[in-house]
Parts: structure tokens; sequence; C-alpha cells
């Protein structure tokens, strides 16, 4: 094997979400998702390994500069039998526990094992991989080690952070697989400004991500990742259920198809269809207390078959509220409806947001599901009263973890939801007797734009601690 051409530092990153409409409804290709990318992002920047000390012929080190003890160092080999790349872990050191991360790990495997189908004769050379994320994906206190820090420091484990539920996995998967990519393949294979690799990405995070997690999910969070702020129509999960296992025989080759035969994947991804009206913003509050989704998303598919009909009147009166809610959007994003009354040029939005949720809460009634509990509805109601909110809904899956709200973009509109949250207080007498936690506004907004190629000169603090 020949060595490739030098290698230069790169970094990419990719933003997180909040999914608006469509949770649950999405599972199902029958119907769509309105999702929209955040300014948050998940930044990974990779370049040749600096020492040469300890390091073997064939390893890769990944860091998390902002936690504790967050640094994975991998040893990877091709595989007989076609079988791809294989990567071990290695101990960094004989007094740190081996903690394992099996979203780096697996991207890692599916990445490579692509790049190196790619580049039959070539040598993987080591690299240093480093982690840099937005604060708002934990809520826990940072410290920015200078004053024009974009990023801060958590003094603590990765595994001890508070997730606020932006997707950090799907956030991570994309821009360490882009970056990854970026890296090893020339621009003529592979290049974040062309669509063929932006498909080629789409479909390597989905499977590389389904593969960490264990399961297949409608795969809402890495298209947004990968396309930002889109519509959503998921892929058949037979895509994904059937995908050979890493190490398997023939796996770089399966790896391979499965990722550039455009014929395989049904997703559909309509960017044009979703917008953000000037003048107006995504707000996100997180409420601290969790909801487990994967729960909530068997028992709520467990009620829909036991109940089709029932199910199927409310799913699609829901989706043509959704449609209703994009088509809304976009008309004020487009049309001359820049002046005139506030209160009326919002109106039809106000309704559309309004009958939205009594929908989800008809959902979460009908299967006894807390997917807009009576402490959310309490909050929402109070949100919605605000002077400049519009409507508020409980994202995704919803649950007790965080509501989203849509508001007219002015300092006084957030202002005083930030006064109405700082007294906000849910007494324990709800049926359910869950309480939940305060309630804080998250510094994020939504972002249109998906994965984005990064100056790595820009993370230089955060790779040389
Ligand atoms: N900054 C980071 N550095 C390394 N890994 C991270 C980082 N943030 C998240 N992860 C990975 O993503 C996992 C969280 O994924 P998940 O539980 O699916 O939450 P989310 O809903 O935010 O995607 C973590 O356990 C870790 O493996
Ligand atoms: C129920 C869903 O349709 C949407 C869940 O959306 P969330 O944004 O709540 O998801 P997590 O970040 O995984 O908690 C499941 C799915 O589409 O996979």
């Amino acid at each position: 094997m020949t060595s490739l051409h030098a290698l230069s530092p790169k970094a990419v990153s990719a933003p997180g979400k909040v999914f608006l409409a469509g949770g649950y409804l999405v599972l199902d290709r029958k119907y769509t998702a309105l999702v929209f990318g955040l300014d948050a992002r998940i930044h990974v920047c990779i370049e040749p390994i600096r020492t040469n000390s300890g390091v073997t012929l064939s390893e890769i080190i990944v860091r998390s500069p902002q936690f504790k003890e967050a640094t994975w160092e991998y040893g990877y080999r091709l595989t007989e039998h076609d079988g791809g790349i294989g990567v071990t872990q290695l101990r960094a050191s004989h007094d740190l526990p081996l903690t394992r991360n099996p979203f780096i790990e697996t991207t890692l495997t599916y990445a490579l094992t692509y790049i190196s189908s790619n580049l039959p004769h070539h040598l993987i050379r080591p690299s240093s991989i480093s982690i840099v994320a937005s604060s708002s994906y934990y809520s826990n206190r940072g410290t920015a080690p200078s004053p024009t820090s974009k990023f801060q420091a958590f003094n603590i484990p990765l595994h001890s952070a508070h997730k606020t539920g932006l997707g950090s996995s799907a956030a991570l998967v994309t821009s360490f697989t882009a970056a990854l990519l970026t890296y090893y393949l020339p621009k003529e294979v592979f290049d974040l400004e062309n669509e063929e690799s932006l498909r080629i990405l789409h479909n390597l995070s989905q499977a590389s991500h389904c593969a960490a997690q264990g399961k297949v999910g409608s795969g809402f969070d890495i298209a947004s990742a990968v396309y930002g702020s889109c519509l959503y129509r998921r892929f058949s999960p037979s895509v994904l259920s059937s995908a050979p296992d890493p190490g398997s025989p023939a796996f770089a080759t399966e790896l391979k198809s499965l990722v550039e035969d455009a014929s395989r994947w049904d997703t559909q991804i309509q960017k044009s269809a979703i917008r953000m009206p000037q003048g107006l913003r995504l707000l996100m509050c997180d409420v601290d207390c969790g909801s487990e989704t994967p729960g909530m998303v068997k028992k709520v598919l467990a009620w829909r078959e036991e109940n089709p009909e029932t199910a199927e009147a409310i799913w699609d009166e829901l989706q043509a509220g959704n449609e209703a809610l994009a088509a809304e959007l976009t008309r004020l994003a487009t049309a001359d409806v820049q002046n005139g009354d506030v209160a009326e040029k919002y109106a039809r939005l106000r309704e559309i947001v309004k009958a939205n949720r009594s929908l989800i809460r008809k959902m979460s009634v009908e299967s006894g599901v807390p997917i807009e509990p009576p402490q959310q509805t309490a909050l929402l109601d109070a949100c919605s009263g605000v002077p400049g909110v519009i409507g508020g809904v409980v994202p995704g899956a919803g649950g007790y973890d965080a509501i989203v709200v849509l508001i007219e973009d002015k300092e006084s509109v957030i202002n005083g939801l930030k006064k109405l949250l700082a007294g906000w207080k849910v007494d324990s007498s709800a049926d359910d007797g869950v309480k939940i936690g305060k309630v804080g506004v998250l510094g994020v907004r939504e972002e249109m734009v998906g994965v984005r190629v990064q100056d790595p000169a820009d993370y230089k603090e955060w790779i040389d601690v």
C-alpha cells in the first residue's frame, strides 16, 4: 500500500435539531416531519498526529477537550475477507479506566471502511481528532478558557453531562464522518460543496448512527445535521435493518454499495418546503425533567396498532395541520406581508399551532402516553400568553423535557419569557405526580444551513490544551 498525498488539517461542523412537527407520524413513511436545524453545532477538527512518542503505526486519537478524561485511542487494521477496517480501542494510560464511546467507535469503523474501499491501494495514515460542542447541548455550567472563546470547558466527565436534547449524537456522527471523509478522500471524490457528496454523507451517517444506537429510528436528526432545516420523509426501515455487520465477510463492498446506490434509498428531503419568516424565530426552553423517547415510542406505536381507526384519524388530521404550518411559514417568508397589523399578520399561524397542539393532546390522552402532559400544557399556555409569542409545542417525542416556542424576534419578547420562566413553578398535584423542575431559556435558534466546512485555525486553543 502506498501512502496518500500530504494530508492537511480539516474542520467541519454539523447542527443540532429541533423537531417542530411530525413526531411519531414520521416513523411511518406516509407522513412527514418539519425539522429545524439549530445554531448549536458540533465541530470536529482532524489533523496529522502531532507526536511520535508512544504512537504505533495505525492509531487514531480522538479527544473531547471540553470534558475530563475524554480521550479515546484506537488502533485500526484492514480485516480479511473484505470485512472492512477493524477498530480496537487502546488503553490511553494504565491509570485510566477504558471508557467506551460507541458513537465514535462505530462511526470510525464505518467511515474508515468506506474510505478504504474508495482508496484500495492507499494507507490510511494516523490522525488526531478533536470534538468541540456548543455549550447549549449540555445544561451544566461551563467556563470559557479565554474572553474570546466561543466554547466552554465543562469540568466534568462526558457521562456526567446533562443533555438538553438537541441531538448531540446525530450532530457528532455527521460532523465526525464528514471530517474523516474530507480529510482522507481527495476533493474529486468527496467535497462538502457537492450534492452527491452530501448524499453519501447522509447515507453513511444514517448507517453509523443506527448501528451505534442499536435501532433504526426515523433518521430525522441525521437528515437535519446534514441538510439543515427541512421537510423530511424517512427511508424505509428495511434499507438499514438488513445492513451488514462490521467485520463480516464482504462488509466493505456491501457498505459501499449501500451508501452509494441511490436506488436503495427512498428518503425525501425538501429544504425549500420550510422557511422561517423574517421577524420570527424559534426559542427552545429546557425543562429540568427527563423523558425516555424509546419507551414512549413503543407505547404510542402499540396503541396505534390496537386502535388503527382512531389513530389514523388523528395522524391524518395532524399531518394536514403540519403541512398547513409549513405552508403558512413559507407564505409569510415569501409573500409581501412585512407591513400591516402584527396581530392580523400572524393570526393564521397562531390558529394552526393551537389546533396542532390540541391534536397532540388528543394523541396523548387516547394513547395514555404523556406527550403533552398537563404540566407542559400549563407551561405552553402561559408562554403563549406572553406578548409577541405566536405559540409553542412539545418538540419531537414530547414529554417533560423541553418546549419550543415560535416568537417575534425581539429582545422584549425573550425578556418577557425569561421573566415568566424565572418564577415558573409547577405544583406536584398533577394527576401523574410528576413535578417538572426549573425551566430555562436555551440560547439557541433555528438555522437553515446543515453541515459546513470550518477553518481548523478556529479550534487552536482546544487542540493545544
Ligand atoms: N462532546 C462530545 N464528545 C464526544 N461524544 C459525545 C459528545 N456529545 C455527545 N457525545 C456522544 O453522544 C452520546 C449522546 O447521545 P444520545 O444519548 O443519543 O443523546 P442525544 O439525544 O443528544 O443525541 C454520548 O453518550 C456520547 O457518546
Ligand atoms: C418520536 C420520534 O418521531 C421523534 C423523536 O424526536 P426527539 O427530538 O424527541 O428525539 P430524541 O432526540 O431522540 O429524544 C422518533 C423518531 O422519529 O425516530
